[in-house]
């Protein structure tokens, strides 16, 4: 799939692993809605976007990806101004065990809520053009992380609607392709703010950030890089990509019929 003319919608995309997703898109040639509750860090980085890739190249679309109206709100922004939707990246999460609520209502709910919405768009069944939807999930969505019991729920959950959704679309012609990406740890702000977020896991914060200092974490370029294989390699649909400083594994799992 080649990105020239393609629109794509990225939420979380003003910082971190969204931004360098965005950058990524925008080289391959697609034009970027920019989705993100946080609107300082937004528009500054629209601005830096401007210079680089011309003013015509990016939307930044303040959104809290909570809220089904902002989602609608911004859908439709982009659609005016851009006049279709192929890529939806699903990347807008945290890591807060203390409100855990809004952990699962911005890991997972907003993530089905989003999608949803974008098939309204979207699916060939109706009237849509088809594309591709990828969804941070982590490898704490293909395994346990004990610091984080609700933050591992929300990434088994992307995990699993990511599949089924693939199969549902495979079923019923809907000609959106669904993946999710893994990656393990990475250079970001949310990882250097986990201490204080851990709630009634907080006792595990000092093993927690001895086993991230010892370990080598991934850049925000090497997770962009494998998230763009998974929209632009047309045979991949279903797959969770785990992405590691040791490299990149499609898993595998159990099959039913
Ligand atoms: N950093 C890691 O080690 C790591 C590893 C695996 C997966 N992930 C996942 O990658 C994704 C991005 O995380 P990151 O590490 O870049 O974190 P980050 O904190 O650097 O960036 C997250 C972005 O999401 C935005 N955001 C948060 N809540 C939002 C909301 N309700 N509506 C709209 N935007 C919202 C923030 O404003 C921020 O710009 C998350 O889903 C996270 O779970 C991170
Ligand atoms: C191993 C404990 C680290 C705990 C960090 C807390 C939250 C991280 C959340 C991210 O989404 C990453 C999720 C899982 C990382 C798990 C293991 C990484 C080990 C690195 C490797 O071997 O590749």
């Amino acid at each position: 799939m080649a990105l020239n003319g393609k629109i794509a919608v990225v939420t979380g995309a003003a910082q971190g692993i969204g931004r360098a997703i965005t950058e990524l898109l925008l080289q391959n040639g697609a034009k970027v809605a920019l989705l993100d509750a946080n609107k300082t860090n937004g528009e500054s980085l629209k601005e830096v976007l401007d210079k680089l890739f011309g003013e015509q190249t990016t939307l930044f679309l303040h959104c809290n990806v909570e809220s089904e109206e902002q989602i609608k709100a911004a859908f439709q922004k982009t659609l005016g101004t851009f006049g279709r939707i192929d890529i939806l990246c699903n990347n807008a999460g945290i890591l807060n065990e203390e409100e855990w609520e809004k952990t699962i209502s911005i890991n997972l709910a907003a993530v089905v809520r989003t999608t949803y919405m974008a098939l309204e768009h979207m699916n060939k069944m109706t009237g849509g053009q088809g594309g591709v939807i990828v969804n941070t999930a982590s490898m704490a969505g293909l395994g346990p992380l004990k610091c984080c019991p609700v933050y591992t729920a929300t990434k088994h959950g992307v995990v699993g609607f990511t599949r089924a959704m693939a199969a549902a679309s495979t079923a019923a012609g809907y000609g959106i392709r669904f993946n999710a990406i893994c990656p393990g740890l990475v250079k970001t702000e949310m990882l250097s703010s986990l201490s204080n977020k851990l709630g009634q896991f907080s006792h595990l914060a000092e093993e927690t950030n001895t086993i991230i200092a010892d370990k080598k974490m991934l850049n925000v370029t090497e997770v962009a890089d494998c998230l763009l294989e998974l929209v632009t390699d047309e045979t991949k649909n279903g797959e969770a990509l785990q992405v590691r400083c040791n490299g990149k594994k499609y898993m595998t799992f159990p099959v039913f019929t």
